[in-house]
């Protein structure tokens, strides 16, 4: 390890929080994962694999787990937080008091909490009391299986401190995994989000039968209006441009590795969602801050058809067929209203 660097702590075990565990090993840094399951923190440190959620991936000897807060949180610099969104609040409430007073936090989170519709440096920040400068975010087109093989990726590191975001960069540059700064976490946080509603959507056509002139249309509106909500709320356009917006959108809506796309795909053929969350423990966040973007959007003012028609779908309140007719049947206008 570098000699001037602390410990990462890991919180949550899951496949993003493994997977980013293995580019932090590859960088050169000492981790810890926090895992909610003893039993998935000893699989880790005896069989060197984390079988519930990325079986088959050998995680490196600078990786171990705990499911001690206390132990994961020891020596570290830098905390990564990686666990669903809509618990992340009652979660933190729980860790801070252990949190280590200059740590650096990171979320690698892609959501937007239903009941405040806040993002998830607003959480960290209320509930910690942290500074902007303490506050960052990674995101970018990283589906964990594929990162977690080692296959190149890219990804923005943002925090409000461009200085913290240089050195996160460092701490996260792998032979594999190509980091970019920015300080527009805002930006970041919402493309993250909105991506996965629209992934939703494509899946939702593509279980419908539909085809790639269906889904490049959805992909193309859905991040006209991700980019309209961001400029509502302060997000630098070229953020949504980038890997966090566009990049995320892309890869979430082209693989059948997504949970999202898979959640509409079911969607699409049928499944209501209440079958759906009934076969799988995976996270889709795009299945609840379909509601909490939609909101955000009316408070706005803005105009946010593909985050209604999803929430409406995901709400059992309209089926996938209706959606698609009702996006279609839509008023009218110019492209870039
Ligand atoms: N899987 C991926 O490819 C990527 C996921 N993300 C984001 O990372 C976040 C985590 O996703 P994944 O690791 O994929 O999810 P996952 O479903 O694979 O794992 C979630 C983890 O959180 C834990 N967990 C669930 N409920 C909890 C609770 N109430 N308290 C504490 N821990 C709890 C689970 O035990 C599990 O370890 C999500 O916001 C997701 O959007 C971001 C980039 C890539
Ligand atoms: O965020 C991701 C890829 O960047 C993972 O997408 P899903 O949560 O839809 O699997």
């Amino acid at each position: 390890m570098h000699p001037e660097w602390g410990k990462v702590a890991v919180f949550g075990a899951g496949s993003w929080g493994t997977a980013f565990s293995i580019v932090l090993a590859d960088a050169g840094n000492d981790v810890t994962i926090w895992a909610r399951r003893e039993e998935v923190a000893r699989a880790i440190n005896e069989k060197r694999e984390n079988t519930d959620y990325l079986h088959g991936i050998e995680l490196p000897p600078n990786v171990s787990a705990t499911s001690d807060v206390q132990e994961a949180f020891d020596q570290a610099d830098v905390v990564v937080w990686a666990t669903p969104s809509q618990t992340f609040r009652e979660n933190l409430v729980a860790w801070a008091p252990h949190l280590p007073a200059d740590a650096v936090m990171v979320s690698l989170m892609k959501g937007v909490e239903l009941s405040t519709l806040n993002r998830m440096s607003q959480v960290m920040e209320q509930v910690t009391g942290a500074g902007p400068e303490r506050i960052a975010v990674i995101s970018g087109p990283n589906l964990a299986k594929e990162i977690a093989r080692r296959e190149p990726a890219a990804a923005v590191v943002a925090c409000a401190d461009e200085q913290v975001a240089v050195r996160l960069q460092r701490r996260v540059h792998s032979p594999a995994f190509r980091p970019y700064t920015s300080v527009d976490v805002l930006g970041c946080e919402l493309g993250g989000a909105y991506k996965n509603v629209v992934g939703l959507a494509v899946g939702m056509a593509v279980g419908l039968g539909f085809g790639d002139n269906t889904t490049a249309s959805i992909i193309t509106r859905g991040l006209a209006e991700t980019a309209r909500l961001g400029m509502k709320l302060g997000a630098n356009p070229l953020t949504l441009m980038g890997l966090a917006g566009l990049g995320d959108l892309v890869a979430t809506c082209s693989s059948p590795l997504s949970r999202n796309r898979t959640f509409g795909e079911r969607l699409g053929r049928g499944q209501t969602a209440e079958e759906i969350y009934a076969s799988t423990r995976q996270v889709a966040e795009g299945a609840k801050s379909c509601a909490s973007l939609r909101a955000l959007a009316e408070q706005s003012g803005c105009d946010a058809p593909i985050a209604m028609y999803v929430d409406d779908v995901v709400a059992g309140r309209m089926t996938a067929n209706e959606m698609m007719d009702a996006v279609l049947a839509r008023d009218t206008k110019a492209e870039t209203d």
